[in-house]
C-alpha cells in the first residue's frame, strides 16, 4: 500500500527508533529562532545557544525597550564572533496586540465568580479590581457573553497565571468582566485576547514604526515579523514602510497569522509575504484548540509547495520551568517537521526560560529524528507534480540537482548563488542531505559608495530548513569565470570538509552557472 502520509514505511520507522540518536556537525536541519530576553541575553547564554543550533534571534518588541533590545544584540554579535556561528537577526512587532501593563510588578490575585473592570486609562495601577489595557476601543469591539482570555506574556498554559473572563457589562469606555477561574497573575505584562474580535488598530503600530525606523535600520533587521497579519495590504504596507530606509529594502517579512482573520486571508498574505510564522500562542486561543492541528497542515503544505518558509512556535512551553518537554509537546515538534515547517520558534523558553540552551538542544535532537523519517520521496514527487510542466528553467535545474543528490547519496548539494534564489528553489525540494548555499557577493552602487550584496542574503538562508549558508571572497565578486568558481568550490568543500558534513571519497553535487549555462555537476571526492 502506498502511504499517503509524509512518513518512512516499516521497516525503516521502527530501526529508527531503535538505533541511538548521532550526533551530526549540525543539530538538524529544521532551523531554530529563539527569542533573546531576560534569561537569553549575557554572551555566555547566548553562545551556549548559538552552539546548541539557534540560527535566527527573534527580538520582540511587546517586551522591552530598544535599549535592552540593543545590549542583548550588541551581545549576540559578540557570541557570533567567539563561537563563529553566524545568526540572522529578527524584529518582532508589537501590532494590534492587547496588553496590560503591571507597573508595580505585584501579583494579582483573582478570585471565581467576582468582578474585573477593563479600563482604557493607563494611568491607573493594575489591581484585582482594575486593569488597564493599551486600547480604548474595547468597550466597543465586544458586547455581553464575549470570552476574553488574559495571561502572563507568552503564557505557556500551564501556569495558574492565566485566566478566562465573561463579559458581562460594557460600561461607557469600561468592560466588566466575570471571572471564570481563580487565578493570581504574576509578572509585569499580560497579553489579553478576545476571540473572533476584529481590534481596530493598525497592524503597523506608530510605535512599530519608531522602532523599525531607529531600532530596525541601525541593525540592518534581516527579518521582520509582522505580527497579528490580517490581510495581504498589511504586508504590502510594511514593504513600503520598509523601502524608505535604503537598507531595509532587503528585509524579508515574515506574516505572523495570530487569528482567524489572517487565516480567512491566508493565501493573499502568502502570496505577498517572504514567509509565513504560525503564531500558535495567539491562534490557539482565537481558534477552538480542536481545529489548530488541521490548520498547520494546511498552512505548512501551502508554505512547502510555494517555497517559502514556514515556521511553527509555541512547541515546548513546559520547558520554560522544565529540563524535559512532556510527551505530548515531543511528539508535537516531530509532527511540525514531518507537516513541513522550516523553522521552529521558541518564545517563552528561551525568553523567561530556566533552560533555553537545553531547550533548543531538545528541540535540535527531535527535529533530527523526525527528519530521518520525513518521506522525502513522497514529498518530492507531490511537489514536482504540483509545480506541473512546463517547469521554468531554475525550477527544472533544482529539482534535478536534488534528485540527483539522492541517487548518487550525495553527502551535500553546493549551490552557487548570489540573489540566494537558486538555494532557496533546492530547499524547496527538502533534500535530505544539507545544502551549503555559496552566497557570491556582487559589487554595487547607490552612486556615492561601493558595497557587496551577500550577507543578507546569507542570513535570510538561516530560516530555511536544510540551508547552510557562506559567504564567498568579496574579491571574487560579479561574473563568473572558471578560475575563480573552482577555487571558491574549493573554499566550500574545505568548509564542509573542516564542519565535517563531507569526508573523503564523498560525492558531491554542485549547482552553479558556466558560462550562460546553469548546471549541475556530480563530482567524487579523492581525499
Ligand atoms: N556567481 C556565480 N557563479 C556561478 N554560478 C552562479 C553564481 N551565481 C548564481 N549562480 C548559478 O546561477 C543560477 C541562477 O541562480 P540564482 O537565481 O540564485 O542566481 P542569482 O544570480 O543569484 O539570481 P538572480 O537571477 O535573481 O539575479 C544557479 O544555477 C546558480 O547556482
Ligand atoms: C510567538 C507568538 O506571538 C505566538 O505564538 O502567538
Ligand atoms: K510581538
Ligand atoms: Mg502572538
Amino acid at each position: 500500500m502506498v502511504s499517503n502520509y509524509l512518513l518512512l514505511e516499516e521497516p525503516l520507522r521502527m530501526a529508527s527508533v531503535l538505533e541511538p540518536s548521532k550526533p551530526s556537525f549540525f543539530p538538524a536541519m529544521t532551523k531554530i529562532v529563539g527569542t533573546l530576553g531576560l534569561n537569553s541575553r549575557s554572551v555566555e547564554v547566548i553562545s551556549g545557544c548559538l552552539e546548541a543550533g539557534m540560527s535566527v534571534a527573534r527580538f520582540d518588541f511587546s517586551w522591552g525597550d530598544a535599549e535592552f533590545h540593543q545590549e542583548t544584540l550588541e551581545n549576540l554579535k559578540v557570541a557570533i564572533k567567539a563561537t563563529k556561528k553566524l545568526c540572522a537577526v529578527m524584529l518582532d512587532t508589537v501590532g494590534p496586540e492587547l496588553l496590560i501593563v503591571n507597573k508595580s510588578e505585584n501579583t494579582i490575585s483573582l478570585e471565581e465568580d467576582s468582578f474585573v473592570i477593563l479600563t482604557p486609562d493607563q494611568d491607573k495601577e493594575a489591581t484585582s479590581s482594575l486593569l488597564p489595557i493599551n486600547f480604548n476601543g474595547l468597550s466597543k469591539a465586544v458586547t455581553k457573553g464575549d470570552d476574553i482570555f488574559i495571561g502572563q506574556y507568552l503564557f505557556t498554559g500551564s501556569e495558574t497565571t492565566s485566566v478566562w473572563l465573561e463579559v458581562s457589562e460594557v460600561k461607557d469606555n469600561d468592560v466588566v468582566c466575570m471571572i471564570k477561574n481563580s487565578a493570581t497573575l504574576a509578572g509585569p505584562l499580560y497579553t489579553l485576547h478576545v476571540s473572533q474580535i476584529r481590534i481596530d488598530l493598525p497592524t503597523l503600530t506608530d510605535k512599530d514604526k519608531e522602532v523599525i525606523s531607529t531600532w530596525g535600520r541601525r541593525n540592518k533587521i534581516d527579518f521582520l515579523s509582522l505580527s497579528y497579519a490580517r490581510r495581504a495590504e498589511d504586508v504590502i504596507h510594511a514593504r513600503e514602510f520598509l523601502s524608505i530606509f535604503g537598507d531595509l529594502n532587503q528585509t524579508q517579512i515574515f506574516a505572523k497569522i495570530e487569528n482567524v482573520e489572517g487565516l480567512q486571508h491566508f493565501d493573499e498574505i502568502l502570496q505577498e509575504a517572504d514567509g509565513i510564522i504560525l503564531a500558535r500562542g495567539n491562534l490557539g486561543i482565537d481558534l477552538p484548540p480542536e481545529k489548530v492541528f488541521l490548520y498547520q497542515k494546511e498552512a505548512l503544505h501551502k508554505c512547502n509547495i510555494v517555497g517559502k518558509p514556514a515556521v511553527v512556535t509555541r512547541v515546548v512551553d513546559s520547558m520554560t520551568d522544565n529540563l524535559r518537554p512532556t510527551r505530548a509537546e515531543a511528539t508535537d515538534v516531530a509532527n511540525a517537521v514531518l507537516d513541513g515547517s522550516d523553522a521552529i520558534l521558541l518564545g517563552a523558553e528561551t525568553l523567561r526560560g530556566l533552560y533555553p540552551v537545553q531547550t533548543i538542544s531538545t528541540v535540535g535532537k527531535i527535529c533530527a529524528e523526525a527528519e530521518k523519517v520525513y518521506n522525502q520521496d513522497l514529498y518530492f514527487k507531490k511537489t514536482v507534480k504540483y509545480v506541473g510542466e512546463p517547469m521554468t528553467h531554475m525550477e527544472s535545474i533544482a529539482s534535478s540537482a536534488v534528485r540527483a543528490a539522492i541517487k548518487v547519496k550525495a553527502s551535500v548539494i553546493i549551490c552557487f548563488t548570489s540573489s540566494g534564489r537558486a538555494a532557496r528553489l533546492i530547499a524547496k525540494y527538502r533534500p535530505t542531505m544539507p545544502v551549503l548555499s555559496v552566497v557570491i557577493p556582487r559589487l554595487k552602487t547607490n552612486q556615492l559608495r561601493w558595497t557587496f550584496t551577500g550577507a543578507f542574503e546569507a542570513r535570510q538562508s538561516l530560516i530555511v530548513r536544510g540551508l547552510f549558508p557562506m559567504l564567498a571572497d568579496p574579491r571574487h565578486p560579479g561574473g563568473p569565470t572558471s578560475a575563480t568558481d573552482e577555487s571558491i568550490l574549493k573554499v566550500a568543500l574545505d568548509h564542509g570538509k573542516a564542519s565535517g558534513v563531507i569526508k573523503p571519497h564523498d560525492r558531491v553535487v554542485v549547482c552553479q552557472k558556466v558560462g550562460d549555462a546553469s548546471v549541475v555537476k556530480i563530482i567524487e571526492l579523492q581525499d
